[in-house]
């Protein structure tokens, strides 16, 4: 179970962009290839996001686990929802429906 204040920090980053993701490392220099997938990604449709360093931060890395209810890393969400990892980003991508969920998302 996670405190009510680690609860609250990972809802105010979720919040604080449309396009938020927890990986690890960061985006010059994703540390593993799943949480590479997905920078690659976000970077061919050339939208704009925010990265959160899980291999910085403990409590973020098992906290989110629990508050998505999804047992690993990257973890992407979009206008505060959770959309899946690298195997999703890379179907949702494939298939061209991420290109158009984050075109609405960032017209919101
Ligand atoms: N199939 C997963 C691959 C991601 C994955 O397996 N992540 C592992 C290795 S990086 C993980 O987060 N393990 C738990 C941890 O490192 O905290 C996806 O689609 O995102
Ligand atoms: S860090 Fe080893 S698979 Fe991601």
């Amino acid at each position: 179970m996670m405190t009510p204040e680690l609860q609250e920090r990972l809802t105010s980053i979720i919040n604080g962009d449309k396009i938020v993701v927890f990986m690890k490392g960061n985006k010059l220099m994703p540390q593993c290839g799943f949480s590479n997938n997905v920078v690659q990604i976000l970077n061919i449709l050339g939208v704009p996001f925010t990265t959160v360093d899980v291999l910085a931060d403990y409590d973020i890395r098992q906290g989110i686990k629990e508050f998505s209810n999804w047992p690993t890393i990257p973890q992407v969400y979009v206008n505060g929802e959770f959309i899946g990892g690298s195997d999703i980003l890379i179907e949702l991508y494939q298939n061209g429906e991420l290109q158009q969920m984050l075109e609405v998302a960032l017209a919101s």
